[in-house]
């Protein structure tokens, strides 16, 4: 059976007081947990392993170099000697703020494993990909390009989220959502195996909230979910953890 997964993506939002929230989750936690992950941003990973108990912490992204002269980045070495065991990779908001191609991704999932990290793999269409009927062609091309050679159950997790659906409350149907997770999870078996490629979780991302949860985790090859804004509060996160819990 897949782990279940309910990863928490604060992008740039929270100074330390904003680890309460993090204190506040644990508390919350249904009694038989889905796996937890909350990546806040890179300043806060330290103080945030402290206090996150079962709950585990991933940053929002790494360098490809293991160091050097790259002002501002940060190694996944980095990442992982702040207690992080995740690290998000080819956000589309990475992709789109700071040109990152599927070769870069591709090149930092393979630091991150170098590290010991597990990548979270984002991949998605924009609006103008989806309306022209190439969403399948650009994932699948995502998904060739950025993910290495390599991957396993245990280092890898993919993130479908629509670029059209983030921060916008336009969830995608059920049908469009279980046509991309099962041409993923078909794409992964092909290259890495059945028994590989079968394991490696897939998360949907985009606009999942309290009340529209449960209805996406229905979908057999939906094994979580990567969730921006509800996941900055507790109050928000919990009942989306449940939800998994639950399904
Ligand atoms: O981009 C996302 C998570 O990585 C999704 O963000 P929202 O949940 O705010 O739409």
């Amino acid at each position: 059976m897949r782990v279940k997964i309910a990863a928490g993506n604060w992008k740039m939002n929270g100074t330390a007081s904003a680890l309460a929230e993090l204190d506040a989750l644990r508390d919350m936690l249904p009694a038989q947990p889905p796996q937890v992950i909350i990546c806040p941003p890179a300043p806060l990973l330290h103080r945030a392993r402290e206090l996150s108990g079962p709950i585990l912490i991933g940053a929002q992204d790494c360098h490809a170099a293991p160091s050097g002269a790259h002002t501002g980045d940060v190694s996944a070495d980095m990442v992982a000697d702040s207690g992080a065991t995740h690290v998000i990779l080819g956000h589309s908001e990475r992709r789109a703020d700071h040109g990152e191609t599927d070769a870069d991704v591709n090149a930092k999932v393979r630091a991150a494993w170098s590290a010991g990290l597990a990548a979270i793999l984002c991949l998605g269409e924009s609006e103008a990909d989806r309306n022209a009927g190439k969403t399948l062609e650009v994932i699948g091309a995502q998904l060739a390009g950025s993910l290495p050679d390599g991957a396993t159950a245990e280092n890898t997790v993919i993130a479908y989220e629509p670029i059209w659906a983030i921060g916008t409350g336009n969830v995608p149907t059920q049908v469009q959502i279980v046509e991309v997770h099962d041409f993923l999870r078909t794409a992964l078996e092909d290259r890495f195996g059945p028994e590989v490629g079968g394991g490696i979780p897939l998360l949907y991302g985009g606009s999942v909230k309290a009340d529209n949860a449960a209805a996406i985790f229905e979908a057999e090859n939906v094994d979580g979910a990567l969730v921006g804004g509800a996941s900055l509060k507790a109050a928000d996160f919990a009942p989306i953890v449940a939800a998994l819990a639950a399904s």
